[in-house]
């Protein structure tokens, strides 16, 4: 029996298709009671960790489980995850109610659960409307609520934003947050985008080439962001000299010809600039965000000057995990596995 905690374990996942190393050793934690984003560029390999999850996808290493079990183990499965995968198709001719019906006799829940659904997902109004007329953020409702008949303890939706408008996903938002927060459930979104899902989660975890790249909440990844300031000098080689002579190390050329300075105020560089003689012709503060963050994990180098490098405000793994999980594979724009 699978142990009911609503705990995701992803740990040393590995997938290879032929030549492509789709997953490489991924390891992380997702808990009940909050929205986990699961973001990385395209081919990033979150589609295929979701399927092993899943169990759709058999891993070449490591281990996917929902409640402590891989998917295969769980009994009656949509009982305890329900799944939103992408271009998941439905009967053109068949109408919501009935499309819903047809899953919920599959998994022995009654049929009136069909309509329960649809009036959570916000549907109520379209259940005799066939399925085929539906728009696609209309299709995403009835993929959401066809993932909430078994009325899970585990959701796991991958790019639920895709085809949403703006008042969708702000819908969205709130059902999946409630459903986390106030039942304790665990919900887990991938996107790649992060602007896309910002307002949805609460939690984090970033791959790119299928590793860790961070993995915590997202306040702490917003505390982690650190600012600097642009500045154009007359003579930049001048003016990183004084900043160095004074202490100020985080300093580097950008390619604009202009100095970016971490870790320092406007007032302080244009104090140390004026004493050493310097004329400065603008300055501006540039506060890094969340999706520069999400770049410089995904992509590559942190942008800033050498020494400037935020240090992850990794939260580690839940009590009584052992630490061969993800921290050890937090790392900073370095070098992929
Ligand atoms: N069945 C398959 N056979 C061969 N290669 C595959 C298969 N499925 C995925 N891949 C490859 O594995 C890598 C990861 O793909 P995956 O779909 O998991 O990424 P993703 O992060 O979900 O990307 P996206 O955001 O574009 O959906 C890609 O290089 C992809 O081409």
């Amino acid at each position: 029996m699978h142990d009911g905690s609503g705990r995701i374990v992803v740990q040393n996942l590995s997938k290879q298709f032929g030549a492509v190393n789709a997953v490489q050793n991924l390891s992380f934690t997702v808990e009940p009671g909050s929205v986990t984003g699961f973001l990385g560029p395209n081919g990033a390999g979150k589609t295929t960790t979701l399927r092993m999850l899943l169990g759709l996808v058999t891993p070449t290493a490591g281990q996917a489980t929902i409640n402590g079990r891989p998917h295969s183990q769980l009994g009656n499965p949509a009982r305890v995850v329900g799944s939103v995968l992408e271009n998941e198709g439905f009967h053109p001719s068949r109408t919501a109610r009935n499309h819903l019906r047809v899953y919920a006799a599959a998994i022995g829940v009654p049929d009136r659960r069909a309509d329960e659904v649809l009036g959570l997902v916000g549907l109520g109004s379209a259940a005799d409307r066939k399925a085929g007329g539906f728009s696609l953020g209309m299709r995403q409702r009835l993929a959401l609520a066809t993932a909430l008949l078994g009325d899970p303890q585990v959701l796991v939706l991958d790019e639920p934003t895709n085809g949403l408008d703006p008042e969708g996903i702000l819908w969205l938002r709130n059902f999946l947050r409630s459903y986390a927060r106030e039942q304790r459930r665990t919900v887990l979104v991938s996107s790649h985008l992060l602007n896309e899902v910002e307002q949805l989660i609460d939690q984090v975890v970033i791959i790119s080439q299928g590793v860790t790249r961070y993995y915590g909440s997202l306040d702490q990844l917003r505390k982690s962001q650190q600012s600097r300031v642009l500045v154009q000098p007359a003579d930049p080689g001048a003016l990183v000299k004084a900043l160095q002579e004074n202490g100020i190390t985080a300093v580097s050329p950008t390619p604009d010809g202009r100095v970016a300075v971490a870790g320092s105020s406007v007032q302080q560089i244009g104090d140390l600039a004026a004493k050493a003689g310097i004329a400065v012709y603008g300055m501006q503060e540039d506060h890094a965000d969340l999706e520069r963050m999400f770049f410089q994990l995904t992509q590559g180098q942190f942008a800033g000057g050498p020494g400037q490098q935020p240090q992850p405000q990794y939260q580690g793994p839940p009590p009584g995990y052992p630490p061969s999980g993800p921290q050890q594979q937090q790392h900073w724009g370095g070098p992929q596995r």
